[in-house]
């Protein structure tokens, strides 16, 4: 705990793809040092298997998956932290491990704009890891620029895969960059614990020069308006647009638009929306189909007052209008909010699970083959694998063309499955399912 203030310090590590996160992460929950740690792991894929790479500790460990943490998944952020704060007695600190694909701006700025988070919770600082032998491959991305520049300690990580004269170099390409941030040199992510925690490094003002809209929050959705409406039935009319469908949200909103926003956000968190057959007011998602033409969906209305609706795409690219009996109706109040970042859309993830066991023989064949065909596509691999004749899982790691694996614990009673993913660019789903599945035993 703060000396100061009773908000619980949180830590942010980012890095790209592979650089050692979780790694650190491990080495954080088994180091001594006395505190209680709460982990939350963000994930990019749909299958979560970094929750079964974190050693088992008595820590906490939260996963959220789905995208990247700095769009959408922010109000899944805000609620894991609401809830981690009703068993505030069960840890002294927080951990955020980010996607390696997240632009720490986002994740960090929910520290400061949101205002229950605010006030329970305080950035201590933003550590990056920097994957010494891979990162020139990335150097030119937002995601990489950003997770240097925002760093308040940055480990100079796998000093084992490159020389001395490259670690220099590299070095001075980072300080170019940001020459405030202590940095350190790293084997495995093993650093002393203080240096990585506790450092009170995390400054508002310098973000700021970083990023001159850094208090300007993103939001999962481009449009807000305020209607007073009278209880009656209604209408969204949309046209033809860019997009295949909308997700919506439609809040009582008796204190504006921008307080009924912060509920919006953790509404359009949510993983499945509810088809808009007739939308009513509440704080839920939903989504219209927009298969080509015009739709309409039906909103009902029980009690009269002022209610905010949100877009996920701005109304205009779809002529979205709302229909009331007596014609369309203009909005009170309304707001073009910030869109997201941009992401590179070519990057995507693989994930594959499959129940049963794996020959050996057949998977090293069948990896090799992909690592020579697509390995520059590749970014990241990771799995859990039951293999034939093997009582522990496999845990089995790959970053670029290098790929580790190793026995971890015992598969014991639990049902012997294998998961897998990829994360790059240019990944064939089917293909890559089907050549897993040809390596059962
Ligand atoms: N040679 C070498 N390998 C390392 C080092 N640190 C981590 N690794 C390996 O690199 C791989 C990736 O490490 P992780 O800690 O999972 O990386 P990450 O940043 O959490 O990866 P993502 O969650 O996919 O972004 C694993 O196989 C680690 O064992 C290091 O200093 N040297």
């Amino acid at each position: 705990m703060n000396a100061t203030t009773d908000r619980v310090p949180v830590t942010i590590l980012t890095g790209f793809l592979g650089a050692g996160k979780t790694t650190l992460v491990n080495h954080i929950l088994t180091a001594q040092h006395g505190k209680r740690i709460a982990v939350i792991e963000n994930e990019f894929g749909e299958v979560g298997i970094d929750q079964d790479l974190v050693i088992s500790a008595e820590e906490e460990i939260f996963e959220m998956n789905n995208g990247c943490i700095c769009c959408t998944v922010r109000g899944d952020l805000i609620r894991i932290l609401g809830n981690l704060m009703k068993r505030r007695d069960k840890f002294d600190y927080i951990l955020v491990e980010t996607t390696g694909l997240a632009d720490p701006g986002p994740v960090a700025q929910t520290f400061f704009v949101d205002d229950e988070v605010r006030e329970k919770t305080e950035l201590d600082g933003l550590v990056t890891l920097v994957d010494a032998k891979h990162v020139h491959r990335h150097w030119g991305t937002n995601e990489v620029q950003e997770q240097i520049a925002f760093a308040d300690v940055i480990l100079l990580n796998k000093t084992d895969l490159v020389t001395p004269d490259e670690l220099d170099a590299l070095e001075a390409r980072i300080t170019g960059v940001n020459a405030v941030a202590t940095v350190y040199r790293t084997r495995n992510s093993v650093i002393e614990v203080d240096r990585v925690l506790n450092v009170v490094g995390f400054d508002l003002d310098r973000a700021m020069v970083t990023d001159p809209r850094f208090l300007e929050p993103e939001y999962p959705f481009e449009w807000g308006g305020v209607f007073t409406l009278e209880p009656g039935d209604y209408a969204l009319v949309m046209q033809e647009g860019p997009d295949p469908a909308m997700k919506l949200a439609l809040l009582s909103a008796p204190d504006g638009l921008s307080a009924a926003a912060g509920t919006a956000v953790r509404c359009f968190s949510e993983r499945e929306p509810a088809a808009a057959g007739v939308v009513e007011p509440g704080a839920r998602l939903w989504e219209a189909a927009l298969p080509g033409g015009a739709v309409r969906v039906p909103v009902r209305i029980d009690r009269a007052g002022d209610y905010a609706l949100f877009t996920e795409h701005h109304p205009d690219e779809f002529r979205a209008e709302l229909h009331g009996p007596s014609g369309v109706l203009a909005a009170q109040e309304a707001h073009a909010y910030k869109p997201d970042h941009e992401h590179d859309d070519a990057v995507s993830s693989v994930g594959i699970t499959v129940p049963g066991e794996l020959s050996e023989e057949k998977l090293n064949e069948w990896l090799g083959g992909l690592l020579q065909t697509q390995g520059q596509d590749i970014f990241r691999m990771k799995g859990v694998l039951a293999v034939k004749g093997d009582a522990n899982r496999f845990v089995f790691q790959g970053v670029h063309m290098l790929f580790d694996g190793r026995a971890d614990r015992p598969w014991g009673g639990a049902p012997r499955t294998n998961k897998l993913i990829f994360i790059g660019r240019n990944l064939d789903r089917d293909k890559l399912t089907e050549g897993f599945r040809s390596c059962l035993a």
